[in-house]
């Protein structure tokens, strides 16, 4: 890694985190009228650790740090530096807390620039058809090209897209810019899908759900499926592929392949439709896609004024 002053890792960078940190400290202290003692007593850490943690020379442990944010009634968060945050963000941060689903909604609608449009009109604009989301090997490419020929919409792959914009292979992209970079392409790339005026069934990446904003554009714009298998399944199908890039032949490969499933399974259980493949053959599979899907984008459809275009 570079050792230039201002990267992450440089010990000015440091300096100034703990600088800020203890900015931070002192600021929320005054907010709540605590002196120095009272807060010393109240976290149980002594009064000169926490002037040293004030001028920014404590490097303070974890545990450490939730006691002080205990004792000042202040979430953990907002005593940490966190780069060009909004001045607001405390306020907004609060309401959202507070708030309904239909007023998280709304915010959502004003925030992403529809708010003048109204919700309906947003609903009314955000129908692009289907979108399938799973791990690797899920079948999202294989189901949803079959789905795409049966219903005559065009078939996207977001990978693809993704490749063709930037002139570089996922694998390249990653190897250049790193999983940010792929994200943020991968958020450019589906916001020019979204101003395509065509019906498509998409096949996302895997990793599309580590992205809150991109996720969320799909499951607003988009009805969309998780294809759902095995985690056995899932290495079998990739490994039948002869791709063993993320999934090496080696012992840990199948614990790795688990612990993501399962860091992602809340996340892709957010789909409208979950389809499980598990011990099924691909035409078995796309059947039930295909009946899934049919009636729902039929009602979609129409409601969404796409009538003609429907199955
Ligand atoms: N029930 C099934 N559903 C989907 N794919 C299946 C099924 N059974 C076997 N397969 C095979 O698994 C692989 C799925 O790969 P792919 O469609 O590329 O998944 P993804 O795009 O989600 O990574 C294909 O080779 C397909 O033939
Ligand atoms: O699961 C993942 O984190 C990824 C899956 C890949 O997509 P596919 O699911 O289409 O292979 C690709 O987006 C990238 O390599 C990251
Ligand atoms: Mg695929």
């Amino acid at each position: 890694m570079s050792a230039l002053p201002d990267t992450p890792d440089s010990p000015d960078s440091d300096a100034s985190f703990l600088l800020e940190l203890g900015q931070r400290v002192r600021t929320l202290r005054g907010l709540r009228g605590m002196s120095r003692k009272v807060l010393a007593k109240v976290s149980g850490i002594s009064e000169r650790y926490i002037a040293q943690l004030e001028s920014g020379k404590g490097n303070v442990s974890i545990m450490l740090l939730r006691r002080v944010s205990d004792a000042l009634a202040t979430p953990l968060e907002d005593l940490l530096p966190s780069g060009d945050q909004a001045i607001d963000w405390p306020v907004i941060r609060d309401l959202v807390r507070r708030a309904t689903p239909v007023q998280i909604a709304h915010a959502k609608d004003v925030l992403s620039g529809m708010g003048r449009l109204g919700a309906g009109a947003r609903r009314a604009n955000a129908f692009h058809g289907v979108a399938l989301i799973g791990l690797r090997g899920a079948g999202k490419s294989t189901l949803g090209r079959i789905l795409a020929d049966k219903i005559g919409w065009a078939f996207v792959e977001l990978n693809k897209e993704i490749e063709q914009q930037n002139g570089l292979s996922v694998a390249e992209i990653i190897a250049l810019y790193g999983q940010e970079g792929f994200r943020r392409m991968e958020q450019a790339a589906l916001t020019q899908l979204l101003a395509r005026k065509e019906l498509m069934v998409l096949a996302t990446g895997g990793g599309i759900v580590s992205e809150a904003i991109t996720f969320d554009q799909i499951l607003s714009s988009f009805y969309t499926i998780w294809l759902k298998a095995e985690p056995e399944e899932h290495m079998a199908r990739v490994r039948g592929q002869g791709d063993l890039r993320p999934m090496a032949d080696d012992r840990a490969a199948m614990q790795e392949l688990r612990t993501i499933l399962q860091s992602r399974e809340p996340l892709y259980a957010r789909a409208s439709g979950v389809l499980d493949t598990a011990h099924l053959t691909v035409d078995e599979a796309a059947a039930k896609l295909i009946a899934m899907v049919s009636p729902v984008l039929c009602r979609d459809a129409c409601a969404f004024g796409l009538k003609d275009e429907a199955v």
